[in-house]
């Protein structure tokens, strides 16, 4: 069992910190369907950059480690308690050097049990099968893009598209309304899994069963292969792009399953996940426990590291305004939405425990000026009980829509960064108090990282690490500002240009 452990480290550490070969060849693909300059083009610069500095740095490609999903096929006879604890062992060693953020949070207390195991977590299931190997498989799927599942149940009406019938076109529909509803939070371009039918656990279920498939494969079903086909090329007609900053790729990928359903239901669901699709597996020997052959790993592997060195020289920067805190509303009033800032000094993460805290409570420091950065971080301690940072990209900021006006408004606050953009309600604070939204890439965990140069102190640390308020110094922090304190906000203007994009989908293509 010593070996199956040792086995199931590496499988957790290569998932979270390597992205698969076929993921990276999607992505490789996006990048060069983008035109230079754009913001998509330069955001996708930056998520390949990423992806090569956690190969570099064996760090985590997304701050948010996910819910740790194992699926294991075992021959007969082997002993499934022994692997589910060398399993739950090997998810806490992993978590103690830093490759997975404390994520798992009793929904009662909130508290964080520090070590990622607990009540639901990791997720781990089992299945027996004839082969006399081993096949496990992990999928690290973050929050932000498991918010953006979604599950119909037919017939309905969609925005858009009007009437989802209980056949193969309705199928369809629901499931570009599901590009759709993502937008950029879910950190497009995405990839998403399709179950149809079952019921609405097993529908789910399937739905993410098909994440599992390599990203290449072609499904043996003609109807489902067509409507894989069909989704990829005309999801990509609705100009969300990365981060739904707009662009040409809006999916990466598109798997359907089916599965029956009893007569009253009809339940398409789709799981969505984000760029940063960490999924790998590998085949053991049931005997030694000793890896025999990683999966997904067939074809070229792109090195993005090579590029970076490459396109450094290529590219002539965007002008860059920089920030530094406090700021005054006199510039935050000279900023507009499609500025490319630079954020040197102070910020503050502060993401949902924190904006509900501030929201009953005085802040533990003077944030007048100051610039707030939605972001659950993961961070180790050194021997001499210093604070380093591993991994520190954006979280959605939507959640925050309830709370944010009026924290801006009752502290000072002059900036908020996050991703995925922000409602009706904070653009209108941001007009009245003079603030700005500005979106940084999310996932980008390790370019970020490496911006923050010290951790000068922390507050509110009983909310666990991803939710304490981390102050951290920055160098050279990029970002745009999407909202501005004029009325207007990128994100609103996607959301209706693409909304007008997908009604082009309306009229029926599988008859
Ligand atoms: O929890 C996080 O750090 C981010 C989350 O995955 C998100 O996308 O909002
Ligand atoms: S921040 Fe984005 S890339 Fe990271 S887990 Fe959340 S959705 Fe995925």
């Amino acid at each position: 069992m010593e070996k199956f452990y040792e086995s199931m480290v590496e499988l957790i550490v290569e998932t979270s910190t390597r992205l698969p070969r076929d993921v990276r060849r999607a992505i490789q693909k996006a990048k060069l369907g983008e035109n230079a300059g754009t913001r998509a083009a330069m955001s996708l610069n930056t998520i390949t950059d990423n992806i090569a500095m956690a190969d570099e740095n064996v760090s985590p490609i997304c701050q948010d480690t996910g819910l740790p999903t194992f699926k294991l096929k075992v021959p007969v006879g082997a002993n499934q308690i022994k692997m589910k604890e060398a399993i739950k062992r090997a998810i806490a060693e992993a978590t103690k050097t830093g490759k997975l953020r404390p994520n798992s949070v009793d929904s009662l207390t909130g508290g964080n049990t520090g070590d990622n195991l607990g009540d639901g977590t990791p997720v781990i299931k089992f299945e027996q099968w004839e082969n006399d190997y081993i096949d496990a498989r992990l999928i690290l799927k973050g929050g932000g893009c498991e918010n953006k599942n979604i599950q119909y149940s037919l017939p309905c009406e969609l925005d858009g598209l009007g009437r989802a019938g209980r056949d193969l076109d309705g199928i369809r529909k629901c499931v570009m309304h599901s590009v759709y509803q993502a937008q950029g939070q879910g950190c497009s371009a995405g990839f998403i899994g399709v179950g149809i039918g079952g019921d609405r656990t097993s529908g789910y279920e399937l739905a993410k069963e098909q994440l599992f498939r390599s990203n290449e494969d072609v499904n043996p079903i003609p109807e489902l292969r067509e409507l894989e086909e069909y989704v990829l090329e005309n999801a990509n007609k609705l100009g969300i792009g990365t981060m739904g900053f707009g662009g040409e790729t809006t999916l990466l990928g598109c798997k359907a399953g089916a599965i029956n359903r009893i007569p009253a239901s009809f339940f398409v669901s789709v799981a969505y996940n984000c760029w940063a699709f960490r999924r790998l597996g590998m085949k053991i020997n049931p005997e030694t426990g000793e890896i025999e052959e990683w999966l997904y790993q067939e074809g070229e592997e792109i090195d993005f590291a090579k590029e970076v060195a490459a396109a450094a020289e290529e590219i002539t920067p965007a002008e860059e305004i920089i920030l530094e805190a406090p700021i005054t509303e006199e510039k935050i009033r000279s900023l507009k939405v499609g500025d490319v800032v630079k954020i040197i000094g102070m910020m503050y993460t502060g993401r949902d425990a924190i904006h509900k805290y501030l929201s009953e409570n005085d802040a533990p420091i003077d944030l007048n000026g100051q610039i707030i950065y939605h972001c659950g971080p993961v961070m180790l301690k050194d021997e001499n009980e210093k604070w380093h940072v591993k991994a520190a990209g954006p979280t959605t900021s939507i959640r925050e829509e309830p709370y944010q006006g009026d924290i801006m408004k009752r502290f000072g606050i002059r900036a908020v960064i996050g991703k995925g953009g922000m409602g009706a309600k904070t653009l209108k604070a941001l007009e009245e108090h003079g603030g700005v939204y500005l979106n940084a890439i999310g996932g980008a965990a390790q370019y970020y990282a490496d911006c923050i140069k010290s951790v000068e102190g922390v507050d509110l640390m009983q909310f666990g690490i991803p939710e304490a308020m981390w102050h951290l110094k920055v160098q050279d922090f990029k970002a745009v500002v999407t909202m501005d304190s004029h009325g207007n906000s990128l994100h609103k203007d996607v959301e209706q240009s693409s909304l007008e994009r997908l009604a082009q989908f309306k009229e029926p293509v599988f008859k």
